[in-house]
């Protein structure tokens, strides 16, 4: 066959692990990038990976040759051993996650989001003022679950059941669960250590595991009983799990068939909701948040934006967005600065390839440097100023949207949904505040003082860790 893609030497039994990152992932990639070009070609044991660099490899490979990558590369502590692989993120491309896509593509599409969910967005932006007047200093768990509830009630027409359970704090559970699961185990690598017994030493990770895909199990049986109690006593809002049951039933008393495969798949598809909309959305707001600190003269000017169109006697809702072109790019530029996914969750081939002269043979895991794109000063001028008018001068700049939420067949759905949620929280939250950084924090000058780079990248924070926001949302 053709020769291998281009990469590190590897060495005999461990391959380029030693050319793995264990943080700050696209920083590594990118410099793999800077030496081999577009496409790296690197081996650990089990498994042979390509790093993508450019966008032209990235929309080539995964996007033009979609259906020979869409697979998802295999990890055993997370999709084994938790037991997450039903997960449309997780699942290998097979028919199951075909009728996923089949059920996310119409419920997730612009019309029907702006028809269904505008007003949900629009109270959950309310709800996040609102707990801005009361209580700024604990602004990102506000964010949080403003945006869970929001998320939640989209889902499955409620954020709570009535035993009081949190179904916000249960999922927020399960996605620090989820995070460390794929943090990479020397599992992944050996798949034969997932056989160890419970009791051996050294086998925590999978005491974790049986404890963490316990919590999974309970939630994901705990949300299928409320939207059943709430069916039966016509409770709840309208929502994605319910209208997509309720159409499975209309379809089945017309015809007779046997649904149980599909209705299974609208569970899971939707349980996949919060997995995959909540850690995402939250960061990209909170990229929007920081900039506005960072750069106030791009704050003051969007706020001219909404002035001119809503004034301060209403709330902006969804009938101005067209009116406001700044915002929109805004938006963009915020996407764009720091991808909240920037390698977005890699794909694996399903058959033997050859791109550009190069061999990629089947099960290739391929890691596509979004990040990479957003600095490429080819692309984006200064890349590292947050500046919404290169969209605006330039309409045939490259759009954001077209790379941050991935490629090809397994491409974000819920990309309107994540674009309309984020422009009602940003335009509400400059109509009601002006935002400015505390006195005393440090200037923050570069990329790598703002972002943490991990395999989602948030902004750094220099006054609490993640687990304490987590326990704040808890007790909020
Ligand atoms: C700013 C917010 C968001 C970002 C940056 C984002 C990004 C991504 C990315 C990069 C992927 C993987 C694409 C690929 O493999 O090529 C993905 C997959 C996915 N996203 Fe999003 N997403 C966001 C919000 C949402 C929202 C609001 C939903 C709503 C349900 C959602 C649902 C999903 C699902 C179900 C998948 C799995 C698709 C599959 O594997 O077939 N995402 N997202």
């Amino acid at each position: 066959h053709p020769p291998y893609p281009p990469g590190p030497r590897a060495f005999p039994l461990i391959g380029n692990i030693l050319d793995m990152p264990t943080e700050r992932f696209v920083l590594t990639y990118s410099k793999l990038g800077e030496k081999h070009g577009p496409i790296t070609w690197l081996i650990v044991p089990g498994r042979t990976i390509i790093v993508l660099n450019t966008y032209q490899a990235m929309y080539e490979i995964l996007e033009k040759r979609g259906s020979k990558y869409m697979d998802r590369p295999r990890a055993a502590m997370i999709q084994d051993l938790v037991g997450m692989d039903f997960i449309t993120a997780l699942r290998q491309g097979d028919p199951i996650w075909r009728l996923h896509r089949k059920f996310l593509r119409p419920a997730l599409s612009l019309d029907t989001i702006k028809r269904n969910y505008s007003d949900l967005f629009i109270a959950g932006a309310h709800q996040f003022l609102e707990s801005l007047v009361r209580k700024p200093e604990t602004f990102r768990a506000s964010l949080k679950r403003s945006l869970g509830e929001t998320i939640s009630d989209l889902t499955y027409g409620a954020h709570k059941d009535d035993k009081g359970n949190d179904y916000v704090v249960k999922q927020e559970e399960l996605l620090v669960y989820s995070t460390l699961a794929s943090a990479g185990y020397l599992v992944d690598l050996f798949p034969l250590l997932k056989h160890v017994p419970n009791w051996f030493p050294g086998a925590q990770f999978k005491r974790d595991a049986k404890s963490w895909r316990q919590h999974m199990t309970d939630l994901r049986n705990l949300m299928i009983e409320g939207v059943q109690k709430r069916m039966e006593a016509n409770e709840g809002r309208s929502c994605y799990v319910v209208a997509m049951l309720e159409e499975l039933q209309k379809l089945k008393d017309e015809t007779g068939a046997d649904m149980s495969e599909d209705i299974q798949a609208v569970y899971d598809s939707g349980f996949s909701f919060y997995q995959a909309a909540a850690d995402t959305t939250e960061i990209a707001l909170k990229n929007f948040l920081l900039a506005m600190t960072l750069f106030p003269e791009v704050q003051a000017r969007a706020r001219q934006d909404i002035n001119r169109v809503v004034g301060s006697r209403r709330f902006p809702d969804f009938g101005d967005q067209g009116d406001m072109p700044y915002i929109h790019a805004v938006l963009l530029e915020s996407l764009r600065w720091n991808p909240p996914a920037p390698f977005i969750v890699p794909h694996a081939s399903r058959e033997d390839d050859t791109y550009n002269g190069y061999f990629i043979p089947k099960g290739t895991m391929v890691i596509p440097n979004v990040w990479q794109i957003s600095r490429d000063p080819a692309v984006y001028e200064n890349p590292s100023t947050f500046n919404p008018d290169r969209f605006i001068n330039n309409p045939k700049i490259l759009d954001p949207r077209d790379f941050i939420f991935g490629f090809g067949r397994r491409a974000c759905p819920g990309s309107h949904l994540a674009y309309q949620m984020m422009w009602i929280f940003v335009v509400s939250t400059l109509w009601g505040f002006e935002l400015e950084r505390p006195e005393g924090e440090p200037p923050l000058d570069s990329d790598i003082d703002r972002f943490d780079f991990g395999f989602l990248s948030t902004p750094t924070r220099s006054d609490a860790t993640l687990s304490q926001e987590r326990m704040l949302l808890a007790i909020s």
